[in-house]
């Protein structure tokens, strides 16, 4: 068997000196600097402020043009270049309408971008940074790149080179790459630590972005698996992402964004709640829609009509599976509609036209015919299914690199720190097979389709004991219905007390195996009130929640815009990113408040990181290969 597997292996190395070629480079591969991961978490929607972070890596090249061209150029002139790396396209655009863009800018600017590449590919190795070439221009990149210009025979070919970009008008074009590559070579890896969906105005944006993007992993969000579980074919889900969209005034992102079409829930709405003016459904609006402009009366009255459809068809999931002790989340049967009240409490709004109190759960027939609608609209949309995808595809519900063990909610425990047992068909699992097995599930939802386990991806959206959800309940029906706080309120899961004890955080990476001097857990989910002096660093160091507010609506109760959490080989280091305009608004200047955390001493090499691991057993089996290569 093994006489077979290295006979295959030789058919990709024609000669000794083949394989002799790689293991040189292998060997020397392992002593480069690190690349820079970048971590976010709880985008919620917000393209913009996620785009900008995420071109200007974090503020970071704004960092490296200040260091590199503090002495030649002038603030202004720093701030412009960096606007034209973040969004070329846009920013030629407008200098051609200003009648700025000269073949003297031009070739300048190439010389300055190249210059800047320059600096900031130096510590990867020339065939890592070809490999963000692409197709066009390369051997020219290549050229300029590593053509010493200062040495006089190269100096004329060198600017040659240049002037010919312009004179034959594949400058613009030149630009586009050189700055693309310089933002990619910025981010060698991104990890997005769950929540991409709801609240915020364009999801649908920032899926766009990450498909194009090289390196991407995503650990899913509760907010994820709802629009994950939706698409694969849970009805109340799909219910539930119409409602928190609508909610939002999001009518851009569904209609213009994903194509789901509105117009049966909005005449099924204006007519059944006609006389209702829905008051309690007001949108809250925090982005204007540029093509889908409802008004907040008609919007209300669209989330109050797919609320109740959400109400029945959560009802009849909870009944179906009594396994997931959800009873008491089933409204419409709690509700005591002679007397207007929900567990003893008054009803704010007690018109329910479609429900029949003898028969709560029971839809309409133009219910029905709506959710069917909405739900069509989810299993087909090409957009939508081929975003989901890259959910699944390079997403999981944890993830494990370079001694981060990352997931976005917790891992449950019970009161005494102990790992909590959860019911799921009839096992029970904890820790980390927990977390494998609801991985598996939400992969079965979405390729085979099954009952359960699209009514699983229901529970890890709300479930009382999901690691991604993490709380004792989702108000969103008390939130609207009830005055009693009482009845809000939401009891976090006692991991997110007791992680900010170190031996708790140490009992979780080793549960996952996670090992070494330097690890740490990483996750979001709950917002880090930085106004009111959270920190989002705790149990010593070994836990970081990055949670800190990208979503516009949580801004007020942060007091800050969010955190990127960044890890090149000198430090993880914490970017926080206190004002929201800034981050929009003064872009090309825009650097944030930088906190090194862990610094590393001696520099952090590939060799010390998994990729490091990975590229040793190649090492070896390529050894054991040039062995037996004559035997074979
Ligand atoms: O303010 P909103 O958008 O209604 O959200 C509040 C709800 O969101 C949740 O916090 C869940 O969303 P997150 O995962 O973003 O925290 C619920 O627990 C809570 O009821
Ligand atoms: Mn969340």
């Amino acid at each position: 068997m093994e006489e077979n597997y290295f006979k295959l292996l030789k058919e990709y190395y024609p000669s000794k000196s083949d394989i002799r070629n790689e293991l040189i480079s292998l060997n020397a591969k392992l002593y480069l600097p690190k690349g820079t991961e970048y971590f976010f978490s709880d985008v919620h929607g917000e393209a913009q402020a996620f785009l900008q972070l995420l071109k200007s890596a974090s503020g970071n090249i704004r960092e490296k043009t200040s260091i590199h061209f503090g002495d030649t150029l002038l603030k202004e002139e720093q701030d412009k270049l960096c606007e034209l790396i973040y969004n070329p396209k846009a920013a030629l655009h407008q200098m051609e309408e200003n009648g700025e863009l000269s073949d003297n800018y031009l070739t300048i600017t190439i010389h300055r971008l190249i210059s800047l590449f320059r600096f900031v590919s130096t510590k990867y190795a020339k065939n890592y940074v070809r490999q963000k070439f692409g197709h066009l221009f390369t051997d020219i990149v290549d050229e300029l790149l590593y053509t010493n210009d200062s040495e006089f025979n190269k100096k004329e070919y060198y600017d040659q080179l240049i002037e010919n970009i312009v004179k034959y008008d594949a400058a613009e074009e030149f630009i586009i790459k050189i700055t693309t590559m310089i933002q990619r070579i910025s981010v060698d890896k991104l990890h997005v630590v769950g929540d991409i969906y709801d609240r915020g105005p364009s999801p649908q944006i920032i899926m766009d972005e990450l498909l194009t993007f090289p390196n991407v992993d995503i650990q899913w969000g509760n907010h994820d698996v709802e629009w994950m579980g939706a698409v694969a074919g849970n009805k109340a889900l799909v219910a539930a992402c119409i409602a928190n969209a609508i909610s939002y005034n999001n009518f851009d992102m569904l209609e213009d964004g994903y194509g789901i079409n509105l117009r049966p829930l909005y005449e099924f709405a204006i007519i059944t709640y006609k006389d209702d003016p829905c008051e309690l459904f007001m949108p809250r609006i925090f982005d204007t829609n540029l093509y889908d402009n409802i008004s907040s009366e008609i919007a209300a009255k669209m989330f109050k009509a797919i609320s109740i459809i959400r109400y029945k068809l959560d009802g009849k999931l909870i009944e179906r599976n009594p396994d997931f002790n959800m009873d008491d989340r089933n409204f419409l049967k709690i509700i005591d509609f002679e007397n207007s009240t929900y567990k003893g409490a008054a009803l704010k709004d007690s018109n329910f036209p479609t429900v029949d109190p003898k028969d709560p759960l029971k839809l309409t027939k133009m219910e029905e015919a709506v959710i069917e609608a909405l739900a069509l609209d989810f299993k087909r949309g090409m957009k939508l299914n081929r975003h989901i995808e890259l959910l699944y595809e390079n997403g999981s519900i944890y993830k494990i690199e370079n001694g981060s063990l990352l997931f976005h909610g917790c891992i449950p425990l019970n009161d005494d720190g102990s790992l909590m047992e959860v019911e799921i068909c009839g096992d029970y699992y904890s820790g980390k097979a927990l977390m494998d097995k609801f991985d598996e599930i939400a992969r079965s939802a979405f390729y085979n389709n099954d009952q359960k386990s699209l009514d699983i991806m229901w529970y890890l959206f709300y479930g009382k004991q999901s690691p991604i959800f993490g709380k004792s309940q989702f108000s969103y029906f008390e939130n609207i219905f009830i005055e009693d706080e009482a009845l809000r309120k939401e009891i976090y899961n006692p991991y997110y007390k007791l992680s900010n004890e170190e031996e708790f955080a140490d009992m979780i990476l080793d549960e996952f195996g996670v090992t070494g001097a330097r690890r740490r857990i990483v996750n979001g989910h709950v917002p880090v009130k930085t106004k009111k002096g959270e920190l989002p660093i705790k149990a010593k160091g070994k836990v970081y929640v990055i949670d800190g507010g990208i979503s516009k609506p949580y801004q007020e109760k942060t007091g800050i815009a969010g955190y990127t959490l960044v890890f090149n080989s000198h430090a993880v280091s914490l970017a926080e990113h206190n004002n929201y305009q800034s981050i929009t608004d003064q872009a090309s200047s825009y650097r944030p408040n930088i906190k090194e955390i862990e610094v590393l001493h001696p520099r952090m090499l590939i060799k010390d990181t998994d990729e490091g691991k990975n590229i040793r057993q190649r090492i070896e089996v390529l050894e054991e290969l040039l062995e037996r290569y004559d035997n074979l």
